[in-house]
Protein backbone atom coordinates (compact mmCIF):
# COMPACT_ATOMS: atom_id res chain seq x y z
CA UNK A 1 0.00 0.00 0.00
CA UNK A 2 1.29 3.47 -0.84
CA UNK A 3 -0.09 6.74 0.51
CA UNK A 4 -0.33 9.97 -1.40
CA UNK A 5 -2.72 12.90 -1.71
CA UNK A 6 -6.44 12.35 -2.36
CA UNK A 7 -6.57 14.40 -5.57
CA UNK A 8 -9.92 13.25 -6.96
CA UNK A 9 -12.38 11.12 -5.04
CA UNK A 10 -13.81 7.82 -6.19
CA UNK A 11 -12.45 4.31 -6.43
CA UNK A 12 -10.90 2.57 -9.41
CA UNK A 13 -9.73 -1.00 -9.83
CA UNK A 14 -7.68 -1.83 -12.89
CA UNK A 15 -4.37 -2.50 -14.56
CA UNK A 16 -1.57 0.07 -14.35
CA UNK A 17 -0.27 1.76 -17.48
CA UNK A 18 3.05 3.38 -16.63
CA UNK A 19 4.17 6.38 -18.65
CA UNK A 20 7.88 6.97 -18.25
CA UNK A 21 9.46 10.34 -18.90
CA UNK A 22 10.39 10.71 -22.53
CA UNK A 23 14.11 10.68 -23.08
CA UNK A 24 14.33 14.34 -23.97
CA UNK A 25 18.05 14.85 -23.65
CA UNK A 26 19.66 15.66 -26.96
CA UNK A 27 23.36 15.10 -26.60
CA UNK A 28 26.02 16.58 -28.81
CA UNK A 29 28.65 14.25 -30.17
CA UNK A 30 31.24 14.34 -32.89
CA UNK A 31 30.53 12.67 -36.22
CA UNK A 32 33.37 11.67 -38.50
CA UNK A 33 31.41 10.69 -41.61
CA UNK A 34 29.53 13.94 -42.23
CA UNK A 35 28.19 12.81 -45.62
CA UNK A 36 26.45 9.86 -43.98
CA UNK A 37 25.08 12.12 -41.25
CA UNK A 38 23.67 14.55 -43.85
CA UNK A 39 21.97 11.60 -45.56
CA UNK A 40 20.51 10.54 -42.21
CA UNK A 41 19.17 14.07 -41.73
CA UNK A 42 17.61 14.21 -45.20
CA UNK A 43 15.93 10.85 -44.61
CA UNK A 44 14.49 12.14 -41.35
CA UNK A 45 13.08 15.12 -43.25
CA UNK A 46 11.39 12.74 -45.69
CA UNK A 47 9.93 10.68 -42.83
CA UNK A 48 8.62 13.82 -41.14
CA UNK A 49 7.05 14.90 -44.45
CA UNK A 50 5.29 11.57 -44.85
CA UNK A 51 3.93 11.79 -41.31
CA UNK A 52 2.62 15.30 -41.83
CA UNK A 53 1.03 14.42 -45.18
CA UNK A 54 -0.89 11.65 -43.50
CA UNK A 55 -1.94 13.79 -40.51
CA UNK A 56 -3.02 16.48 -42.96
CA UNK A 57 -5.23 14.03 -44.83
CA UNK A 58 -6.97 12.99 -41.61
CA UNK A 59 -7.34 16.63 -40.56
CA UNK A 60 -8.97 17.54 -43.89
CA UNK A 61 -11.43 14.67 -43.49
CA UNK A 62 -12.28 15.47 -39.89
CA UNK A 63 -12.10 19.25 -39.73
CA UNK A 64 -12.04 20.57 -43.29
CA UNK A 65 -9.46 22.32 -45.42
CA UNK A 66 -9.07 25.37 -43.23
CA UNK A 67 -7.98 23.50 -40.11
CA UNK A 68 -5.51 21.52 -42.16
CA UNK A 69 -3.70 24.67 -43.31
CA UNK A 70 -1.43 24.52 -40.28
CA UNK A 71 0.14 21.35 -41.68
CA UNK A 72 0.74 23.15 -44.95
CA UNK A 73 2.87 25.58 -42.92
CA UNK A 74 4.74 22.64 -41.38
CA UNK A 75 5.46 21.19 -44.80
CA UNK A 76 6.77 24.55 -45.97
CA UNK A 77 9.24 24.63 -43.10
CA UNK A 78 10.45 21.15 -43.99
CA UNK A 79 11.02 22.30 -47.56
CA UNK A 80 12.71 25.54 -46.56
CA UNK A 81 16.17 25.62 -48.14
CA UNK A 82 17.57 28.03 -45.57
CA UNK A 83 16.52 25.74 -42.72
CA UNK A 84 18.04 22.67 -44.35
CA UNK A 85 21.25 24.53 -45.30
CA UNK A 86 21.68 25.74 -41.73
CA UNK A 87 21.46 22.19 -40.34
CA UNK A 88 23.77 20.79 -43.03
CA UNK A 89 26.27 23.56 -42.34
CA UNK A 90 26.45 22.45 -38.69
CA UNK A 91 26.75 18.78 -39.59
CA UNK A 92 29.70 19.70 -41.79
CA UNK A 93 31.34 20.99 -38.62
CA UNK A 94 31.13 17.39 -37.33
CA UNK A 95 28.05 17.98 -35.14
CA UNK A 96 25.53 15.11 -34.95
CA UNK A 97 22.24 15.64 -36.81
CA UNK A 98 19.99 15.71 -33.70
CA UNK A 99 22.03 18.47 -32.10
CA UNK A 100 22.36 20.37 -35.38
CA UNK A 101 18.54 20.35 -35.75
CA UNK A 102 18.07 21.43 -32.11
CA UNK A 103 20.44 24.40 -32.53
CA UNK A 104 18.93 25.46 -35.85
CA UNK A 105 15.40 25.24 -34.47
CA UNK A 106 16.38 27.37 -31.47
CA UNK A 107 17.92 29.97 -33.75
CA UNK A 108 14.84 30.16 -36.02
CA UNK A 109 12.54 30.18 -33.01
CA UNK A 110 14.43 33.18 -31.61
CA UNK A 111 14.09 35.04 -34.92
CA UNK A 112 10.33 34.40 -35.12
CA UNK A 113 9.72 35.31 -31.47
CA UNK A 114 11.44 38.67 -31.91
CA UNK A 115 9.20 39.68 -34.83
CA UNK A 116 6.63 42.42 -34.46
CA UNK A 117 3.99 40.59 -36.41
CA UNK A 118 1.73 38.42 -34.25
CA UNK A 119 1.24 35.83 -36.98
CA UNK A 120 4.98 35.43 -37.46
CA UNK A 121 5.57 35.15 -33.70
CA UNK A 122 3.12 32.27 -33.58
CA UNK A 123 5.14 30.46 -36.24
CA UNK A 124 7.80 29.85 -33.55
CA UNK A 125 5.57 27.08 -32.19
CA UNK A 126 5.48 25.47 -35.65
CA UNK A 127 9.26 25.47 -35.86
CA UNK A 128 9.48 23.85 -32.42
CA UNK A 129 6.93 21.24 -33.39
CA UNK A 130 8.72 20.41 -36.63
CA UNK A 131 12.08 20.29 -34.85
CA UNK A 132 10.67 17.73 -32.38
CA UNK A 133 9.31 15.64 -35.25
CA UNK A 134 12.63 15.57 -37.14
CA UNK A 135 14.54 14.69 -33.96
CA UNK A 136 12.10 11.86 -33.19
CA UNK A 137 12.53 10.59 -36.74
CA UNK A 138 16.32 10.69 -36.29
CA UNK A 139 16.07 8.77 -33.05
CA UNK A 140 13.52 6.36 -34.50
CA UNK A 141 10.90 7.29 -31.86
CA UNK A 142 7.15 7.48 -32.30
CA UNK A 143 5.22 10.22 -30.54
CA UNK A 144 2.50 8.83 -28.35
CA UNK A 145 -0.39 10.89 -27.10
CA UNK A 146 -2.14 10.33 -23.83
CA UNK A 147 -5.41 10.97 -25.63
CA UNK A 148 -4.78 7.86 -27.77
CA UNK A 149 -5.10 5.34 -24.92
CA UNK A 150 -7.63 2.74 -26.00
CA UNK A 151 -7.47 0.13 -23.22
CA UNK A 152 -9.05 0.40 -19.81
CA UNK A 153 -6.24 1.34 -17.44
CA UNK A 154 -5.03 3.38 -14.50
CA UNK A 155 -2.42 5.82 -15.73
CA UNK A 156 0.77 6.15 -13.70
CA UNK A 157 2.92 9.17 -14.55
CA UNK A 158 5.42 11.49 -12.96
CA UNK A 159 3.15 14.42 -13.65
CA UNK A 160 0.18 15.24 -15.87
CA UNK A 161 -0.19 18.75 -17.20
CA UNK A 162 -3.65 20.33 -17.21
CA UNK A 163 -3.73 19.90 -21.00
CA UNK A 164 -2.84 16.20 -20.68
CA UNK A 165 -5.64 15.71 -18.19
CA UNK A 166 -8.16 17.53 -20.34
CA UNK A 167 -7.48 14.98 -23.12
CA UNK A 168 -8.10 11.90 -20.98
CA UNK A 169 -10.86 9.66 -22.22
CA UNK A 170 -13.07 8.63 -19.31
CA UNK A 171 -14.16 5.54 -21.11
CA UNK A 172 -10.66 4.06 -20.89
CA UNK A 173 -8.91 5.94 -18.12
CA UNK A 174 -10.24 4.53 -14.87
CA UNK A 175 -8.01 6.68 -12.72
CA UNK A 176 -4.52 8.12 -12.46
CA UNK A 177 -1.60 8.18 -10.11
CA UNK A 178 1.09 10.85 -10.24
CA UNK A 179 4.30 11.48 -8.36
CA UNK A 180 3.87 15.25 -8.38
CA UNK A 181 1.00 17.64 -7.79
CA UNK A 182 -1.28 18.75 -4.97
CA UNK A 183 -5.00 18.73 -4.33
CA UNK A 184 -5.56 22.05 -6.09
CA UNK A 185 -3.24 21.48 -9.06
CA UNK A 186 -5.29 22.05 -12.19
CA UNK A 187 -4.87 18.40 -13.18
CA UNK A 188 -6.60 17.39 -9.95
CA UNK A 189 -9.36 19.95 -10.53
CA UNK A 190 -9.97 18.63 -14.06
CA UNK A 191 -9.95 15.03 -12.81
CA UNK A 192 -12.70 15.87 -10.31
CA UNK A 193 -14.78 17.48 -13.04
CA UNK A 194 -14.36 14.40 -15.23
CA UNK A 195 -15.08 12.13 -12.24
CA UNK A 196 -11.77 10.33 -12.73
CA UNK A 197 -10.43 9.14 -9.35
CA UNK A 198 -6.83 10.22 -8.76
CA UNK A 199 -4.07 10.02 -6.19
CA UNK A 200 -1.07 12.34 -6.49
CA UNK A 201 2.16 12.71 -4.56
CA UNK A 202 3.16 9.02 -4.70
CA UNK A 203 6.92 9.31 -4.67
CA UNK A 204 8.65 6.97 -7.10
CA UNK A 205 5.34 5.64 -8.51
CA UNK A 206 6.69 5.30 -12.06
CA UNK A 207 9.60 3.22 -10.76
CA UNK A 208 7.70 1.09 -8.24
CA UNK A 209 4.72 0.26 -10.44
CA UNK A 210 4.94 -1.81 -13.58
CA UNK A 211 2.54 -1.73 -16.53
CA UNK A 212 0.06 -4.55 -15.97
CA UNK A 213 0.15 -4.44 -12.13
CA UNK A 214 -3.34 -4.68 -10.68
CA UNK A 215 -4.17 -1.54 -8.73
CA UNK A 216 -6.86 -0.45 -6.32
CA UNK A 217 -6.91 3.34 -6.35
CA UNK A 218 -8.75 4.89 -3.43
CA UNK A 219 -9.17 8.56 -4.30
CA UNK A 220 -11.09 9.22 -1.10
CA UNK A 221 -8.28 8.24 1.24
CA UNK A 222 -5.45 9.00 -1.18
CA UNK A 223 -4.00 5.49 -1.13
CA UNK A 224 -3.23 2.80 -3.67
CA UNK A 225 -2.83 -0.97 -3.30
CA UNK A 226 -0.55 -2.86 -5.65
CA UNK A 227 -1.57 -6.40 -6.64
CA UNK A 228 -4.07 -6.73 -3.75
CA UNK A 229 -5.56 -10.06 -2.64
CA UNK A 230 -9.08 -11.21 -3.54
CA UNK A 231 -10.67 -10.20 -0.24
CA UNK A 232 -9.48 -6.59 -0.58
CA UNK A 233 -10.75 -6.46 -4.16
CA UNK A 234 -14.16 -7.71 -2.94
CA UNK A 235 -14.22 -5.11 -0.19
CA UNK A 236 -13.48 -2.34 -2.68
CA UNK A 237 -15.98 -3.64 -5.21
CA UNK A 238 -18.61 -3.32 -2.47
CA UNK A 239 -17.42 0.23 -1.79
CA UNK A 240 -17.86 1.08 -5.48
CA UNK A 241 -21.44 -0.25 -5.29
CA UNK A 242 -22.17 1.84 -2.19
CA UNK A 243 -20.69 4.93 -3.83
CA UNK A 244 -23.00 4.48 -6.81
CA UNK A 245 -26.02 4.10 -4.55
CA UNK A 246 -25.09 7.23 -2.60
CA UNK A 247 -24.78 9.15 -5.87
CA UNK A 248 -28.24 7.97 -6.93
CA UNK A 249 -29.74 8.97 -3.57
CA UNK A 250 -28.31 12.46 -3.89
CA UNK A 251 -30.34 13.04 -7.06
CA UNK A 252 -33.35 14.02 -4.91
CA UNK A 253 -31.56 17.36 -4.35
CA UNK A 254 -31.19 18.04 -8.05
CA UNK A 255 -34.04 20.51 -8.47
CA UNK A 256 -34.02 21.86 -4.93
CA UNK A 257 -33.33 25.56 -4.42
CA UNK A 258 -31.01 25.95 -1.49
CA UNK A 259 -32.03 28.13 1.44
CA UNK A 260 -30.20 28.48 4.75
CA UNK A 261 -32.10 28.17 8.00
CA UNK A 262 -32.36 32.00 7.99
CA UNK A 263 -34.11 31.74 4.65
CA UNK A 264 -31.24 33.15 2.66
CA UNK A 265 -30.84 31.80 -0.88
CA UNK A 266 -27.46 30.28 -1.70
CA UNK A 267 -26.63 29.59 -5.33
CA UNK A 268 -24.83 26.29 -5.77
CA UNK A 269 -23.10 26.50 -9.13
CA UNK A 270 -20.63 24.48 -11.18
CA UNK A 271 -17.14 25.19 -12.46
CA UNK A 272 -16.53 24.14 -16.05
CA UNK A 273 -13.62 24.22 -18.46
CA UNK A 274 -15.28 23.14 -21.71
CA UNK A 275 -18.68 23.43 -23.35
CA UNK A 276 -19.25 19.68 -22.94
CA UNK A 277 -19.21 20.07 -19.16
CA UNK A 278 -22.39 22.15 -19.25
CA UNK A 279 -24.35 18.93 -19.60
CA UNK A 280 -22.65 17.53 -16.51
CA UNK A 281 -23.45 20.74 -14.62
CA UNK A 282 -27.12 20.41 -15.57
CA UNK A 283 -27.17 16.69 -14.78
CA UNK A 284 -26.10 17.49 -11.23
CA UNK A 285 -28.56 20.34 -10.77
CA UNK A 286 -26.18 23.30 -10.80
CA UNK A 287 -27.98 26.63 -10.30
CA UNK A 288 -25.57 28.27 -12.72
CA UNK A 289 -21.99 28.29 -13.91
CA UNK A 290 -19.87 30.00 -11.26
CA UNK A 291 -16.62 29.75 -13.17
CA UNK A 292 -15.84 28.92 -16.78
CA UNK A 293 -12.05 28.47 -17.00
CA UNK A 294 -11.75 29.64 -20.61
CA UNK A 295 -7.99 29.01 -20.83
CA UNK A 296 -8.82 25.36 -21.49
CA UNK A 297 -10.32 26.42 -24.84
CA UNK A 298 -6.81 27.51 -25.78
CA UNK A 299 -5.12 24.19 -24.92
CA UNK A 300 -4.23 21.22 -27.12
CA UNK A 301 -4.25 23.22 -30.32
CA UNK A 302 -1.75 25.07 -32.47
CA UNK A 303 -3.16 28.58 -32.37
CA UNK A 304 -5.60 30.60 -30.27
CA UNK A 305 -9.32 30.05 -30.96
CA UNK A 306 -10.70 32.76 -33.21
CA UNK A 307 -13.39 35.25 -32.13
CA UNK A 308 -15.95 33.19 -34.02
CA UNK A 309 -14.91 29.91 -32.42
CA UNK A 310 -15.06 31.45 -28.95
CA UNK A 311 -18.39 33.13 -29.69
CA UNK A 312 -19.90 29.77 -30.62
CA UNK A 313 -18.73 28.18 -27.35
CA UNK A 314 -19.96 31.03 -25.13
CA UNK A 315 -23.28 31.20 -26.97
CA UNK A 316 -23.74 27.45 -26.57
CA UNK A 317 -23.08 27.58 -22.82
CA UNK A 318 -25.38 30.57 -22.29
CA UNK A 319 -28.20 29.04 -24.30
CA UNK A 320 -27.90 25.67 -22.58
CA UNK A 321 -28.07 27.33 -19.16
CA UNK A 322 -31.38 28.98 -20.16
CA UNK A 323 -31.09 32.23 -18.28
CA UNK A 324 -29.28 30.86 -15.25
CA UNK A 325 -26.19 32.90 -14.31
CA UNK A 326 -23.05 32.04 -16.26
CA UNK A 327 -19.78 33.57 -15.04
CA UNK A 328 -17.15 33.41 -17.73
CA UNK A 329 -13.64 34.21 -16.61
CA UNK A 330 -11.26 35.79 -19.08
CA UNK A 331 -8.06 34.01 -19.98
CA UNK A 332 -6.02 32.84 -16.98
CA UNK A 333 -2.89 31.52 -18.68
CA UNK A 334 0.34 31.09 -16.76
CA UNK A 335 1.34 29.24 -13.62
CA UNK A 336 0.76 25.55 -14.36
CA UNK A 337 -1.51 26.37 -17.30
CA UNK A 338 1.03 26.74 -20.08
CA UNK A 339 0.07 27.25 -23.69
CA UNK A 340 2.97 26.71 -26.09
CA UNK A 341 1.94 29.37 -28.58
CA UNK A 342 1.41 32.04 -25.89
CA UNK A 343 4.98 32.70 -24.97
CA UNK A 344 5.71 34.14 -21.53
CA UNK A 345 9.44 33.39 -21.65
CA UNK A 346 11.31 31.53 -18.93
CA UNK A 347 10.10 32.45 -15.48
CA UNK A 348 11.69 31.66 -12.10
CA UNK A 349 8.27 31.74 -10.40
CA UNK A 350 5.49 31.20 -12.95
CA UNK A 351 2.74 31.58 -10.34
CA UNK A 352 4.12 35.04 -9.54
CA UNK A 353 4.79 35.90 -13.13
CA UNK A 354 3.08 37.00 -16.31
CA UNK A 355 -0.20 35.31 -15.53
CA UNK A 356 -3.90 35.94 -16.19
CA UNK A 357 -4.89 39.61 -16.43
CA UNK A 358 -1.21 40.63 -16.45
CA UNK A 359 -0.65 38.62 -19.60
CA UNK A 360 -3.90 39.91 -21.14
CA UNK A 361 -2.67 43.49 -20.73
CA UNK A 362 0.49 42.50 -22.62
CA UNK A 363 -1.49 40.63 -25.25
CA UNK A 364 -4.37 42.98 -26.02
CA UNK A 365 -4.96 41.09 -29.26
CA UNK A 366 -5.96 37.95 -27.33
CA UNK A 367 -7.82 39.89 -24.64
CA UNK A 368 -9.90 42.01 -27.00
CA UNK A 369 -10.77 39.04 -29.20
CA UNK A 370 -12.09 37.22 -26.16
CA UNK A 371 -14.05 40.23 -24.91
CA UNK A 372 -15.61 40.72 -28.33
CA UNK A 373 -16.70 37.09 -28.44
CA UNK A 374 -18.12 37.35 -24.91
CA UNK A 375 -20.05 40.56 -25.60
CA UNK A 376 -21.53 39.18 -28.81
CA UNK A 377 -22.62 36.01 -26.98
CA UNK A 378 -24.14 38.01 -24.11
CA UNK A 379 -27.53 38.36 -25.81
CA UNK A 380 -28.07 34.60 -25.55
CA UNK A 381 -28.30 34.32 -21.78
CA UNK A 382 -27.30 35.68 -18.39
CA UNK A 383 -23.61 36.42 -18.84
CA UNK A 384 -21.32 37.79 -16.15
CA UNK A 385 -17.71 38.56 -17.02
CA UNK A 386 -14.97 37.94 -14.46
CA UNK A 387 -11.32 39.04 -14.49
CA UNK A 388 -8.67 36.84 -12.81
CA UNK A 389 -5.65 37.73 -10.64
CA UNK A 390 -6.63 41.33 -9.96
CA UNK A 391 -4.23 42.68 -7.34
CA UNK A 392 -4.85 46.43 -7.42
CA UNK A 393 -7.52 48.99 -8.26
CA UNK A 394 -5.77 50.22 -11.41
CA UNK A 395 -6.01 46.77 -12.93
CA UNK A 396 -9.77 46.48 -12.70
CA UNK A 397 -10.13 50.06 -13.95
CA UNK A 398 -7.93 49.23 -16.94
CA UNK A 399 -9.77 45.98 -17.66
CA UNK A 400 -13.09 47.87 -17.62
CA UNK A 401 -11.70 50.57 -19.91
CA UNK A 402 -10.61 47.94 -22.41
CA UNK A 403 -14.06 46.35 -22.18
CA UNK A 404 -15.60 49.77 -22.92
CA UNK A 405 -13.30 50.20 -25.94
CA UNK A 406 -14.42 46.84 -27.26
CA UNK A 407 -18.06 47.75 -26.70
CA UNK A 408 -17.53 50.97 -28.68
CA UNK A 409 -15.94 48.99 -31.52
CA UNK A 410 -18.88 46.59 -31.60
CA UNK A 411 -21.41 49.42 -31.54
CA UNK A 412 -19.65 51.05 -34.44
CA UNK A 413 -19.82 47.81 -36.36
CA UNK A 414 -23.54 47.56 -35.57
CA UNK A 415 -23.17 44.40 -33.48
CA UNK A 416 -25.49 43.75 -30.57
CA UNK A 417 -24.63 42.95 -26.96
CA UNK A 418 -26.50 42.96 -23.67
CA UNK A 419 -26.45 46.07 -21.50
CA UNK A 420 -26.97 44.05 -18.32
CA UNK A 421 -23.68 42.20 -18.03
CA UNK A 422 -22.39 42.12 -14.46
CA UNK A 423 -18.65 42.58 -14.05
CA UNK A 424 -16.73 40.81 -11.32
CA UNK A 425 -13.27 39.87 -10.26
CA UNK A 426 -11.58 36.90 -8.68
CA UNK A 427 -10.28 37.60 -5.19
CA UNK A 428 -7.32 35.27 -5.18
CA UNK A 429 -4.38 37.50 -4.32
CA UNK A 430 -3.99 38.65 -0.69
CA UNK A 431 -3.57 42.31 -1.76
CA UNK A 432 -7.00 42.18 -3.44
CA UNK A 433 -8.58 40.79 -0.28
CA UNK A 434 -6.94 43.50 1.83
CA UNK A 435 -8.20 46.31 -0.43
CA UNK A 436 -11.53 44.61 -1.14
CA UNK A 437 -13.32 47.71 0.27
CA UNK A 438 -11.89 49.72 -2.64
CA UNK A 439 -12.32 47.02 -5.25
CA UNK A 440 -15.96 46.49 -4.26
CA UNK A 441 -16.75 49.99 -5.53
CA UNK A 442 -15.53 49.01 -9.01
CA UNK A 443 -17.43 45.77 -9.59
CA UNK A 444 -20.79 44.02 -9.27
CA UNK A 445 -19.47 40.90 -7.55
CA UNK A 446 -16.46 39.05 -6.20
CA UNK A 447 -15.63 35.37 -6.49
CA UNK A 448 -13.09 34.14 -3.98
CA UNK A 449 -10.47 31.89 -5.56
CA UNK A 450 -9.24 30.01 -2.55
CA UNK A 451 -6.87 27.80 -4.52
CA UNK A 452 -4.60 30.73 -5.20
CA UNK A 453 -5.58 32.80 -2.19
CA UNK A 454 -4.34 30.03 0.12
CA UNK A 455 -1.09 29.48 -1.76
CA UNK A 456 -0.27 33.18 -1.87
CA UNK A 457 -1.33 33.93 1.71
CA UNK A 458 0.50 30.99 3.26
CA UNK A 459 3.41 30.96 0.76
CA UNK A 460 2.64 27.31 -0.01
CA UNK A 461 2.87 26.16 -3.62
CA UNK A 462 -0.48 24.54 -4.51
CA UNK A 463 1.35 22.20 -6.87
CA UNK A 464 3.98 20.90 -4.49
CA UNK A 465 3.12 17.64 -2.76
CA UNK A 466 6.05 18.14 -0.34
CA UNK A 467 4.33 21.07 1.37
CA UNK A 468 0.75 19.90 0.96
CA UNK A 469 0.46 19.32 4.72
CA UNK A 470 0.79 23.07 5.32
CA UNK A 471 -1.61 24.05 2.53
CA UNK A 472 -4.30 24.73 5.08
CA UNK A 473 -7.70 26.11 4.01
CA UNK A 474 -8.71 26.67 7.63
CA UNK A 475 -5.62 28.71 8.56
CA UNK A 476 -6.87 31.77 10.53
CA UNK A 477 -5.10 34.11 8.10
CA UNK A 478 -7.11 32.68 5.19
CA UNK A 479 -10.38 32.74 7.14
CA UNK A 480 -9.86 36.36 8.24
CA UNK A 481 -9.28 37.40 4.62
CA UNK A 482 -12.41 35.57 3.45
CA UNK A 483 -14.54 37.22 6.14
CA UNK A 484 -13.08 40.62 5.34
CA UNK A 485 -13.84 40.22 1.63
CA UNK A 486 -17.46 39.24 2.27
CA UNK A 487 -18.00 42.08 4.76
CA UNK A 488 -16.45 44.67 2.46
CA UNK A 489 -18.50 43.56 -0.52
CA UNK A 490 -21.75 43.52 1.44
CA UNK A 491 -21.06 47.03 2.75
CA UNK A 492 -21.11 48.17 -0.89
CA UNK A 493 -24.20 46.10 -1.64
CA UNK A 494 -22.26 43.62 -3.80
CA UNK A 495 -22.53 39.83 -3.71
CA UNK A 496 -19.75 37.34 -3.10
CA UNK A 497 -19.22 33.85 -4.44
CA UNK A 498 -16.47 31.33 -3.99
CA UNK A 499 -15.10 29.24 -6.86
CA UNK A 500 -11.96 27.76 -5.32
CA UNK A 501 -11.99 24.18 -4.08
CA UNK A 502 -12.91 25.29 -0.56
CA UNK A 503 -16.43 25.88 -1.86
CA UNK A 504 -17.06 22.12 -1.90
CA UNK A 505 -15.28 21.34 1.37
CA UNK A 506 -18.19 20.12 3.50
CA UNK A 507 -16.35 20.90 6.73
CA UNK A 508 -16.00 24.59 5.76
CA UNK A 509 -19.55 25.21 4.53
CA UNK A 510 -21.22 26.10 7.85
CA UNK A 511 -18.54 28.72 8.46
CA UNK A 512 -18.83 30.19 4.96
CA UNK A 513 -22.62 30.44 5.34
CA UNK A 514 -22.10 32.09 8.71
CA UNK A 515 -19.74 34.62 7.08
CA UNK A 516 -22.50 35.43 4.59
CA UNK A 517 -21.28 33.83 1.35
CA UNK A 518 -23.90 34.22 -1.41
CA UNK A 519 -22.80 31.63 -3.95
CA UNK A 520 -20.63 28.50 -4.01
CA UNK A 521 -19.21 27.10 -7.23
CA UNK A 522 -17.45 23.77 -7.59
CA UNK A 523 -16.77 20.81 -9.84
CA UNK A 524 -20.20 19.61 -10.98
CA UNK A 525 -20.08 16.19 -9.29
CA UNK A 526 -19.86 17.95 -5.89
CA UNK A 527 -22.97 20.12 -6.35
CA UNK A 528 -25.49 17.66 -4.90
CA UNK A 529 -23.54 16.82 -1.77
CA UNK A 530 -23.11 20.55 -1.06
CA UNK A 531 -26.83 21.18 -1.58
CA UNK A 532 -27.56 18.35 0.85
CA UNK A 533 -25.14 19.74 3.43
CA UNK A 534 -26.69 23.23 3.41
CA UNK A 535 -30.24 21.88 3.45
CA UNK A 536 -29.38 19.61 6.39
CA UNK A 537 -30.00 22.49 8.79
CA UNK A 538 -33.40 23.20 7.17
CA UNK A 539 -34.80 19.72 6.40
C1 LIG B 1 -10.70 29.17 -8.81
C2 LIG B 1 -9.43 29.53 -8.84
O1 LIG B 1 -8.78 29.69 -10.02
P1 LIG B 1 -7.79 28.60 -10.62
O2 LIG B 1 -7.92 27.34 -9.81
O3 LIG B 1 -8.15 28.41 -12.05
O4 LIG B 1 -6.44 29.23 -10.45
C3 LIG B 1 -8.67 29.74 -7.60
O5 LIG B 1 -7.52 30.21 -7.65
O6 LIG B 1 -9.22 29.40 -6.53
MG1 LIG C 1 -6.77 31.06 -9.46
Amino acid sequence: MLKGIAASSGIAIGKAYVIREEENAINRYEVKDTEKEIKRFLEAILKAKEEIESIKETAVKNFGEEKALIFEAHLMILEDEEFKASVIEKIKQNINAEYAVKETVEMFEGIFLSMEDEYMRERAADIRDIGGRIIRALKGEEKSSIGDIKDKCIIVAKDLTPSDTAQLNREYVLGFITELGGKTSHSAIIARALEIPAVSGIKGATEILKTGDLIILDGVKGIIYINPDESLIDEYQNKIQREMEEKRELLIYKDRKVLTKDGKRIEVAANISSKEEVDVALKYGADGIGLFRTEFLFMNRETAPTEEEQFEVYKYVLEKMEGRPVIIRTLDVGGDKKIPYIDVGTEMNPFLGLRAIRLCFERLDLFKTQLKALLRASIYGNLKIMFPMISKVDEIKRAKEILEDVKAELKKAGQKFSDKIEIGIMIEVPSAAIISDLLAKEVDFFSIGTNDLIQYTLAVDRMNEKVSNIYEPSHPAVLRLIKMVIDNAHKEGKWVGMCGEMASDISMIPLLIDYGIDELSMSAPSVLKVKKEILKSVD
